[in-house]
């Protein structure tokens, strides 16, 4: 294994005032691939403390954006900023309050899952003993404690993406991003990870941005954010959002406002 180039640790949140800044903002945030445009002047926020949900069928534009967050494409166009940290002009102090679980897995196989861990909180600086302790407190959260020293190999799909999830809090992020992360997991696996999920924005105030196409991971008290070809068509509260499309539920609401017809499994 190589030497990881240390990151350095989350800090505090920065506050404007005594008013909470938002863990995300996305303002007028346009991109294209060559003359493919995939997302047009999208703007939106995540608060802290709270579950939004990025609804959008496959091509919405979810992955984009969620690459342009992360720095791995640079901006083209808007404003991207994590706690009031702009990602194009002070990168290091938004990705430090940023964890991110991608769609495809990331996990290293063949490393033990505390390897894993380990072997992430190197890259952010993070020391071996405080290392060691995070690991074996997040390894316990997750129900995994008693397979620490396993190949993550061995582990079933749902604990797999319990693992990235632990990873990705390991620096302590305040804004949690997950792109679709109960895809291809079973029904016991996603509703344990949604809940797991859940249990951070109440208990730790984490702020959390949630892409998905299933209709059925979204709650009434959920802030919605609905995708579709490279645009927000609606945002809020989903209640306001299935109330203002005249719709009883948000499967009626979406296809009202995409025109989109449902897929079998209650997905968008
Ligand atoms: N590297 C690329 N080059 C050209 N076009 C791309 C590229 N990546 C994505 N696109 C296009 O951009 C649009 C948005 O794709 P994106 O992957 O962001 O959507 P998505 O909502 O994440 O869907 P999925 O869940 O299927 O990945 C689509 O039309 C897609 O074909």
């Amino acid at each position: 294994m190589t030497s990881p180039a240390p990151i350095a640790e989350a800090q505090e949140t920065p506050r404007t005032g005594t008013a909470a800044v938002p863990a995300l903002s996305i303002d007028g945030v346009s991109h294209s691939y060559g003359p493919r445009r995939a997302l047009m002047d999208v703007s939106f926020s995540v608060q802290p403390a709270s579950f939004t949900a990025l609804l959008g069928l496959n091509g919405a534009g979810k992955s984009t954006l969620f690459s342009l967050i992360t720095r791995l494409f640079g901006i083209q166009s808007g404003r991207v900023g994590i706690f009031g940290h702009d990602v194009s002009k002070s990168p290091g102090e938004a990705l430090r309050l940023l964890g991110v679980v991608f769609q495809p897995r990331t996990l290293d196989l063949d490393l033990s899952l505390t390897q894993n861990l380990l072997y992430h909180a190197a890259l952010h600086g993070i020391g071996r003993r405080e290392a060691s302790a995070r690991s074996t407190e997040l390894l316990g959260r997750i129900g995994l404690a008693d397979r620490a020293a396993s190949k993550v190999r061995d582990l079933s799909g749902g604990q797999m993406r319990r693992l990235e999830i632990a990873r990705a809090l390991l620096h302590r992020p305040r804004l949690l991003l997950l792109d679709e992360p109960t895809v291809g997991l079973d029904v016991k696996a996603r509703a344990d990870i949604i809940s797991h999920v859940r249990q951070l924005v109440t208990e730790q105030g984490i702020g959390v941005l949630w892409a998905t196409h299933l209709f059925d991971e979204i709650l009434a008290d959920d802030d919605l954010v609905v995708l579709h070809q490279g645009k927000v068509l609606a945002q809020g509260p989903m209640s306001r959002v299935i109330a203002e499309a005249g719709a009883q539920d948000v499967n009626t609401a979406f296809m009202r406002l995409t025109g989109a017809k449902t897929m079998p499994g209650g997905g968008a």
